[in-house]
């Protein structure tokens, strides 16, 4: 039965192909050995074929392209029409087995979960990211960004350039701790701790996985060294976060808010963190502590870099804008005139500006540059139809890259986010956060943190950015990053 299946769907790819343009390719390596090595290269040629292949025939080809990545067929989704079939969906919500590798660390956390378990964990988790809980974070976006500015102020005014991403990454990690976890991990102003190391580690060594296929092979991938060294630091990872579950049980039980009902009143004075909602409703829900451990972990995951990728870049556009900026700092004056205070709920609601920018450079270079599904059942997309088990990436980049739908698709220009052009637009031409049922459950989260730090950065600071757009150019790892780091100048202002 086996090899009957797979012949059924090797023809129901091919037949799905022959209606789709993509690389040429030869049998079992597929288009593989036209594959640059160099990432950098590589990711000229995937944005190459991308252009080429979406637009060589657009109606014919419903927004996709193939590829052979040696004998697999992957679907590629470029354009709203597609992605919006494959997102929307409430059934194609089956992440491929690429995501394994993550399993090991994350193990059933909401991000790679499937099917029913994953239904059920996303409407247990979503009021946990309610705006009433979340906006009880917004102190800690404050004071967390008042100690990057500090670091900041030791470069400024002297014209020496500085790489702000580890700073900036640090401060995310620092904020998604605290949130996340309710611990203070100081990441910022101590370097050298064992479990930041471990989940920098943890999140390289996943992506070599995803990209170099021979590491899928076990043998190869145990004898390589990554599997000793992935094992060792996702035990550091995990104990790490085991231990502050312990401690925050303890907290709690001494406070009388694991026992009964808790009131909402209760709720609403104290400073819970994610971690402390999961342990209250626990009991009811049958959550194990791994299952916990796992969704914190996943928290921290997902939360950290994501949100300093897209913070950076942010900076990084406006440092090289000067028009720009300038927009930003009129509209921070507008709203704190000469008050040092930290955000609050209200100043964060009326930085409408400071959101243009952010969301713009969430369009140029989205933190999440690839989301993959695999098909749970045959889809029919216009006339062609995916058959169940295929492989389809959603390209988030080249979604919002559209001519149909961007003034200026490949500069940064704050406008393409007016109301009225926003109004205008297909949603699925927008997708850092993905989009249908499985979107970001952060991306509320997202969005106040990074409206809160920039606000912050760009009160004190006037940047101005080394390397130039293009340059500089964004590599597609798991979460996105700029090859040359985030090189500023900064002057008090
Ligand atoms: C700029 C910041 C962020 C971006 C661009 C981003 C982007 C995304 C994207 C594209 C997905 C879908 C992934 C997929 O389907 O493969 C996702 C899922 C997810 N994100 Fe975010 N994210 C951000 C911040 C956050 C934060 C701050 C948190 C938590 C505190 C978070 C938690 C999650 C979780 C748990 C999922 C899995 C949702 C599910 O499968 O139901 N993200 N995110």
């Amino acid at each position: 039965r086996k090899i009957t299946d797979f012949i059924t769907y090797y023809s129901k790819a091919r037949k799905a192909f022959s209606k789709i343009p993509g690389p040429p390719s030869i049998p079992l390596f597929g288009s593989a050995h036209l594959f640059k090595w160099n990432v950098m290269k590589f990711s000229y040629q995937v944005e190459e074929w991308g252009r080429k292949y979406l637009l060589a025939d657009p109606e014919k080809s419903h927004g996709m392209w193939h590829l052979w990545a040696g004998p697999v067929p992957v679907i590629v989704c470029g354009t709203h029409e597609s992605i919006r079939v494959i997102l929307e969906s409430n059934s194609n919500i089956t992440k491929p087995h690429h995501y394994q590798i993550l399993e090991k660390w994350l193990g059933t956390g909401l991000v790679i979960r499937t099917n029913n378990d994953w239904h059920a964990r996303r409407k247990l988790l979503t009021p946990a990211f309610h705006f009433n809980i979340l906006r009880r974070y917004i102190p800690i976006f404050g004071e967390q960004t008042q100690i990057l500015l500090n670091i900041f102020d030791e470069h400024a005014d002297t014209n020496e350039i500085v790489d702000v991403f580890p700073l900036i990454k640090r401060c995310g990690l620092d904020i998604i701790a605290e949130t996340a976890m309710g611990t203070r991990l100081g990441s910022q102003t101590h370097h050298n701790s064992q479990y930041i190391d471990a989940v920098y580690r943890l999140s390289q060594i996943a992506w070599d996985h995803i990209r170099f296929p021979w590491l899928w092979l076990k043998p190869i991938w145990n004898i390589s060294g990554y599997a000793n060294e992935f094992n060792s630091k996702c035990e550091i990872a995990q104990n790490f976060t085991r231990k502050v579950i312990e401690q925050r049980r303890e907290a709690l039980e001494e406070e009388g808010l694991l026992d009964g009902e808790v009131t909402e009143e209760q709720v609403k004075t104290k400073k819970l963190a994610l971690l402390d909602l999961l342990l209250m409703m626990q009991k009811a829900n049958a959550l194990s502590d791994e299952e916990l451990r796992a969704e914190v972990d996943t928290f921290m995951f997902e939360g950290s870099d994501t949100n300093a990728s897209a913070i950076g870049f942010t900076l990084w556009f406006l440092g090289q804008h000067p028009e720009y900026q300038e927009k930003v700092h009129e509209e921070i004056d507008e709203i704190f005139g000469s008050d040092n205070r930290h955000p609050t709920e209200e100043d964060i609601c009326r930085m409408v500006y400071i959101e243009k920018c952010y969301k713009e450079a969430l369009r140029m270079t989205p933190p999440v540059p690839i989301i993959a599904r695999q098909l749970s059942h045959d889809t029919p997309i216009g006339d062609v139809v995916l058959p169940e088990g295929m492989t389809v990436i959603v390209s988030p980049v080249s979604a919002s890259r559209d001519a149909r739908y961007w003034e200026r698709p490949e500069e940064f220009y704050p406008n393409h986010f007016d109301s009225d052009k926003q109004a205008a637009r297909d949603s699925y031409s927008f997708i850092p956060f993905s989009g249908g049922p499985r979107n970001c459950i952060g991306q509320k989260f997202a969005v106040l943190e990074a409206k809160s730090m920039l606000a912050q950065i760009f009160r004190r600071f006037r940047i101005e950015s080394i390397d130039i757009w293009p340059a500089n150019r964004p590599l597609p790892e798991i979460i996105l990053k700029p090859s040359n780091g985030f090189k500023v100048q900064l002057y008090r202002r």
